[in-house]
C-alpha cells in the first residue's frame, strides 16, 4: 500500500505578519511588566547596595571594635522593636533608603560578572591571598577558597574579558604605606590582569581600598607647535586625564584645522617658581635632546637661549645664528667660555636687580628678558675637562643654578642615566624639575624622581615617552612632542616643517647680537 504523505502543519514564518505581531505583543507586555516592576527593581538594587556597603564597613572594622558595634546594633534593634509602630516605621525607612540608594540605574562595575569574568576575579583573589592574609587573623578576608565576591567592590571588563577597572578592599593591618609591599601587589595584579596595557594603582590607605584602572595610551602624534600657555609656562609634554585636570588645545598629527584638548605637563619657571631648573635623564636615544630642542623653541618666544652640546653631534645646529640664540657651543673651549659668560651674566642681573630694588625702581629691562642655559651631556664635558686639566664646566653652572631664579636665568640639563654619578652636586641639588625618558627600571625612575610612578610602564617605550615630576608634586606620565632636528635626513617632512616654522629668523653678522667671547679651544 502506498504511503500517504502526512498533512503539513502550517508554521508561521518569523517574517510573516502574525508572527511579527506576536513578537511586538510580547515585547510590549515585557515593557509594561518592567514598568510595573520598576519600583521593585529600584528598591531591590538599593537593598543590594546597602547590604554591600554594610558588608564593606563590617570587613573594614577592626576585630577589637566589632563587639561594641554589635552591641550598639542590638540595642538599636531592641529600641525600635519596643517603640509604638517601631517595626513598621523601620521597614518604611529601610524601603525609602533603598529606593534612594537604588536610583540612577546600575553603576559601572556593579553588574554581576559573567562566568568567565567571575573565574578571572576568583583567580585574582587567590593570587592576592599571600599578600593580604595574616596567619593570626581568626576571620581572614583573604583565604584560599574564600569569599572572593566580598572583596571586589567594583569591576568592569573590556570586550575581550580583561579587567579595565577593579576596586578591591583589603584588611586594615596590611602595610599598604610601604612602597615595597605596594610594588609586589601591583606586580601581581599587572601580571594577572594582562600585560601590554598601562595600569594606574590608587591606594586609599584610610578606606583600605585599592583601585586599578587601565589607562588610555598617551598621544604620540603631537608635534612641535605654538602652544597656548601663560607667560612663564613651558610644555614639557602631554599626559593622561588621570594626571592633570587642565587641558591645552594641541594639533594632533596632520589634522591642522582642528585642535584636540590634551592634558599637558606644564613647567612653571620664574622668580616665584619652586622648580626653577630642570634635569632630563635617559638612556642613549631616549629623546632627551628632543626635549631640550622643544624647550628651546618655546623659550625663544620671549627669551634668549644659550646651548652647550656636550655630545658634540651638532643636533642643535638649527638654532645657531638665530635671533635670541647668542651661542650654540659643542667644543670644550666654547662651552667653558659661554658658561663663564653665563655665570657673570647671572651676577650682573642680580646686582642690577638689587640696585633697582634699593632705588625703588621697577625691574630693569635688561633683566626682565629670560636667559635659558641648555646643557646637553655635561658629564661628557666634565670628563674631557678633567683629562685636559681644565676647569669643570659643571662648576661654572653653580652660580646660574643657585641664583638663576631671582635673576630670570633658567638652567636645563640633559644627560644619560648611567652618567648620573658624574653629575656635580650643584646640578643634582638645584634641579627639582625632573624628567626620565625612555626605558628605565622602576628603581632608576624612583631614584631620579624621588618617588615611583603609580602606573605600570607602557608595553613599549618609544623615544620621548617617560615620566616627569615637578618638585614634590605627583609623578606624571609624559610624552614629549616630536621636535626632531630639521636637518636630520630621517625626520618626516611634517615634523621638519613644524620645527622650521617655529625657528626665529636668522641674524646677520652685523645684527647686533652680543655673542659671548670664546676661550681658547
Ligand atoms: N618625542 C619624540 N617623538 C618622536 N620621536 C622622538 C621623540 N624624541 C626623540 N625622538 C626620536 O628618537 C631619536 C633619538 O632622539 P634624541 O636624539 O632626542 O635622543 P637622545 O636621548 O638625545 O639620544 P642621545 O643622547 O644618544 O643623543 C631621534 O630620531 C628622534 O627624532
Amino acid at each position: 500500500m502506498a504511503r500517504r504523505p502526512l498533512p503539513r502543519v502550517p508554521v508561521p514564518s518569523p517574517r510573516s505578519a502574525p508572527f511579527r505581531r506576536g513578537g511586538e505583543l510580547l515585547r510590549a507586555a515585557a515593557g509594561h511588566t518592567a514598568d510595573m516592576l520598576h519600583p521593585l527593581i529600584v528598591i531591590g538594587r538599593g537593598l543590594r547596595r546597602l547590604a554591600a556597603a554594610g558588608r564593606q564597613r563590617w570587613t573594614r572594622t577592626p576585630s577589637d571594635r566589632r563587639g561594641p558595634v554589635l552591641l550598639l546594633a542590638a540595642a538599636a534593634v531592641t529600641a525600635v522593636a519596643l517603640a509604638p509602630h517601631g517595626p513598621l516605621l523601620a521597614v518604611a525607612a529601610l524601603m525609602a533608603a533603598a529606593a534612594w540608594a537604588g536610583r540612577g540605574g546600575p553603576a559601572a562595575g556593579e553588574e554581576r560578572p559573567g562566568e568567565a569574568e567571575a573565574e578571572r576575579l576568583r583567580a585574582l583573589y587567590e593570587a592576592l591571598v599571600p599578600y593580604f592574609r595574616a596567619e593570626d587573623d581568626p576571620e581572614p578576608l583573604y583565604t584560599h577558597g574564600g569569599d572572593w565576591e566580598a572583596v571586589f567592590l567594583g569591576h568592569a571588563f573590556d570586550e575581550t574579558g580583561r579587567p579595565v577597572l577593579l576596586e578591591l578592599c583589603y584588611p586594615p593591618y596590611v602595610t599598604d604605606g610601604e612602597p615595597g609591599f605596594r610594588a609586589r601587589v601591583e606586580q601581581v595584579l599587572h601580571a594577572k590582569c594582562g600585560r601590554g596595557r598601562e595600569y594606574l594603582f590608587e591606594w586609599d590607605e584610610e578606606g583600605n581600598v585599592l583601585t586599578l584602572t587601565v589607562l588610555p595610551p598617551l598621544p604620540d602624534d603631537i608635534r612641535a607647535q605654538r602652544f597656548v600657555t601663560a607667560p612663564g609656562e613651558t610644555v614639557l609634554g602631554f599626559t593622561g586625564p588621570e594626571s592633570v585636570p587642565r587641558t591645552l588645545p594641541a594639533v594632533r598629527g596632520d589634522a591642522l584645522e582642528d585642535a584636540a584638548d590634551v592634558p599637558p605637563v606644564l613647567w612653571r619657571t620664574g622668580p616665584r617658581s619652586a622648580e626653577p631648573h630642570l634635569i632630563a635623564l635617559g638612556r642613549p636615544g631616549s629623546g632627551t635632546t628632543t626635549l631640550l630642542r622643544s624647550i628651546a623653541l618655546q623659550a625663544l618666544r620671549d627669551g634668549d637661549v644659550l646651548v652647550v652640546d656636550g655630545s658634540g653631534t651638532g643636533e642643535y645646529a638649527c638654532l645657531a645664528g638665530r635671533r635670541g640664540v647668542p651661542a650654540v657651543e659643542c667644543g670644550l673651549g666654547g662651552a667653558l667660555a659661554v658658561l663663564e659668560w653665563a655665570a657673570h651674566e647671572t651676577e650682573r642681573r642680580l646686582l642690577s636687580l638689587h640696585e633697582a630694588r634699593r632705588a625703588g625702581r621697577p625691574v630693569p629691562e635688561n633683566v626682565r628678558r629670560r636667559l635659558w642655559i641648555l646643557v646637553d651631556r655635561p658629564a661628557a664635558l666634565s670628563q674631557l675637562a678633567a683629562s685636559e686639566g681644565r676647569p669643570d664646566p659643571q662648576e661654572l653652572l653653580r652660580v646660574p643654578l643657585r641664583h638663576g631664579r631671582a635673576a630670570q636665568v633658567t638652567v636645563v640639563v640633559a644627560d644619560h642615566l648611567d652618567g648620573v654619578d658624574s653629575l656635580g652636586e650643584a646640578v643634582r641639588t638645584h634641579t627639582p624639575a625632573r624628567v626620565v625618558l625612555g626605558p628605565a627600571t622602576p628603581e632608576e625612575i624612583a631614584a631620579v624622581l624621588g618617588a615611583p610612578p603609580h602606573t605600570t610602564p607602557p608595553p613599549e617605550v618609544p623615544p620621548g615617552r617617560g615620566y616627569a615630576r615637578l618638585g614634590h608634586g605627583p609623578v606624571h606620565r609624559l610624552q614629549v612632542p616630536a621636535t626632531p632636528d630639521p636637518y636630520d635626513e630621517e625626520c618626516t617632512e611634517g615634523d621638519r616643517l613644524a620645527v622650521l616654522a617655529l625657528l626665529p629668523e636668522p641674524v646677520s653678522a652685523a645684527g647686533g647680537m652680543t655673542a659671548p667671547a670664546r676661550a681658547d679651544h
